[in-house]
């Protein structure tokens, strides 16, 4: 009787150096598995890839930097813009004239991009310049005078220790296409079955629509096709040359100059406002038609007396609304469907109604506030904004009676339709616009096919991992306690 107990001790004595030794190793494995979760679950020190272009547009020139994660350049949305810059002065077609000083002016903006990219990432960040309608009318103008431009500029951005990939102008249709590319880029809608939003880009020199049309483009050169991430798009697109803001004012002031008076009572401007205009620089734009009579006279004077109806009226005057050769058109004789769908209006459509708060009124409410606007006395406007260069701020007037116009008469969005207009400029901290598309199609970043998935994403994964990982280690333990005894694992609260 006396020796059962000692042998039951002796045995007990054994096994406890033993389960202590397998608790302790199965608490390591344990932690061991957390922490290799944990640790390839964070995230690591990405490697990031990087491209710059260069928007050379009518007005100015501006120099963004994408940045993207090397491994997932293939996913939509992954890429972002991490710093813009705006080029000091005119667009590069202003250097028309000076062709050498077109390729310096992007200077401070290009050495600004070598501090914000990884000097070991220099040599393969490519950098491609497009030129926009300044550049297309100075082409129509003087062909050698434009190459030259660009030889210049392509001259000084081959001397950075970046990839040089091209300057080149773009056509209206790539700006439209890659604007609308950008937007549904930006806003994930190449993601799974989302519907896609139309893209409305006002320039200074020419204005795009482009959108998804369930009805038949009739003519080719506004119909494109997409294959995107394993969708298909029949894509509308028209780029206006002269109809961006201030190639359109130029048209309006002609056709004003039109009575032979040197005195322009002008409604689309301030009371009070006046200004001598050189009568060359409206008349010396080849937007402006040559069978418009040019006044023999060097300047006129422009006298402001703000009344947004009248404005109106006269801009109207540089739409024609008279010929269409096919099913149905937006002005000059253009095709285009019905508008379908959201819509993002980004660049000056933006700056311009958001100066004026009208972004989210509605189209009646937008041209009440328009007419109390433009009948402000130029000296009030100045005083209540006095922070504003005055050559935007005696534009605002004609700018939000033009983009009224553009919009309801031109590209006819009525009024419920006007509610689908969002007016924006970045979207996720990235700016709306044609650049980022650009740099996704020349970079091969969007694939037509979507990239096969894993079943599972990184981070499930690893949780099932460690589930699984846990559940065996729990049953190991259970083992164990069978193994060496119930009353052990039922002090150690083991054994349920
Ligand atoms: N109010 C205001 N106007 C601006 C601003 N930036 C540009 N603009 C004006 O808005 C118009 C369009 O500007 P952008 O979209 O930069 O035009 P752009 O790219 O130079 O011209 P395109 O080659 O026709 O595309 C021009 O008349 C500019 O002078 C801004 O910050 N505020
Ligand atoms: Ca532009």
């Amino acid at each position: 009787m006396m020796a059962e107990p000692r042998e039951m001790k002796e045995n007990k004595l054994w096994h406890r150096p033993l389960i202590i030794f397998i608790t302790v190793l199965i608490v390591v494995g344990i932690i061991a598995l957390v922490t290799t979760a944990v640790v390839q679950n964070k995230a690591l020190p990405k490697k990031y890839k990087y491209g710059i272009v260069l928007d050379a547009g009518s007005s100015h020139t501006a120099v963004y930097i994408y940045e993207w994660p090397a491994e997932k350049e293939n996913n939509t949305g992954m890429v972002r813009q991490t710093h813009s810059c705006n080029v000091k002065g005119k667009g590069i077609s202003s250097y028309a004239a000076r062709v050498k000083e077109a390729g310096m002016s992007l200077k401070a903006c290009m050495d600004e991009a070598k501090g914000k990219i990884p000097v070991r990432r220099h040599h393969e960040t490519p950098v491609y310049l497009g030129a926009t309608a300044g550049m297309r009318l100075l082409m129509k103008e003087n062909e050698t005078q434009s190459e030259q431009v660009l030889s210049s500029v392509a001259d000084f951005l081959r001397g950075y220790p970046f990839m040089y990939e091209g300057a080149r102008i773009i056509t209206g249709q790539e700006e439209g296409a890659y604007g609308w590319i950008t937007v549904n880029y930006l806003s994930k809608n190449f993601h799974q079955e989302r519907s896609t939003m139309g893209a409305l880009d006002l320039g200074g020199a020419s204005t795009q629509i482009t959108f998804v049309s369930q009805l038949r483009v009739e003519s080719p050169e506004n119909s494109l096709h997409f294959r995107l991430y394993g969708n298909d798009y029949q894509v509308y697109t028209h780029s206006f040359l002269c109809y961006g803001k201030d190639q359109a004012l130029r048209l309006t002031l002609a056709q004003q100059l039109q009575t032979g008076d040197r005195h322009l009572s002008d409604p689309c401007f301030h009371p009070g406002y006046q200004q001598e205009k050189s009568v060359d620089r409206v008349f010396g734009s080849p937007c402006v038609s040559t069978s418009l009579s040019r006044p023999t006279y060097a300047n006129f004077t422009l006298n402001g007396t703000g009344n947004a109806k009248l404005c109106q009226s006269n801009v109207k005057r540089i739409f024609n609304f008279s010929s269409c050769t096919w099913g149905r058109c937006s002005f000059n004789g253009v095709f285009q469907p019905p508008v379908e769908g959201k819509f993002g209006a980004f660049s000056a459509f933006f700056f311009v109604m958001n100066f004026l708060n009208l972004t989210s009124s509605s189209l009646d409410e937008s041209k009440e506030k328009l007419e109390q606007y433009c009948s402000k006395p130029w000296d009030e406007v100045k005083q209540s904004y006095s922070a504003i260069p005055e050559k935007y701020l005696a534009e605002y007037c004609f700018s939000g009676t033009y983009i009224l116009a553009l919009l309801e008469n031109g590209y006819s969005f009525t009024s419920d339709k006007w509610r689908d207009i969002k007016f924006l400029k970045k979207i996720g901290g990235s700016d709306a616009g044609w650049t980022l598309g650009y740099m996704l199609n020349l970079t091969n970043m969007i694939p037509a096919e979507a990239p096969d998935a894993p079943p599972l994403p990184h981070s499930g994964y690893v949780s099932i991992m460690v589930l699984f990982s846990l559940l065996l280690a729990a049953l190991l333990l259970l083992l164990a306690c069978k193994v060496f005894g119930r009353p052990t694992c039922a002090q150690n609260k083991y054994v349920i």
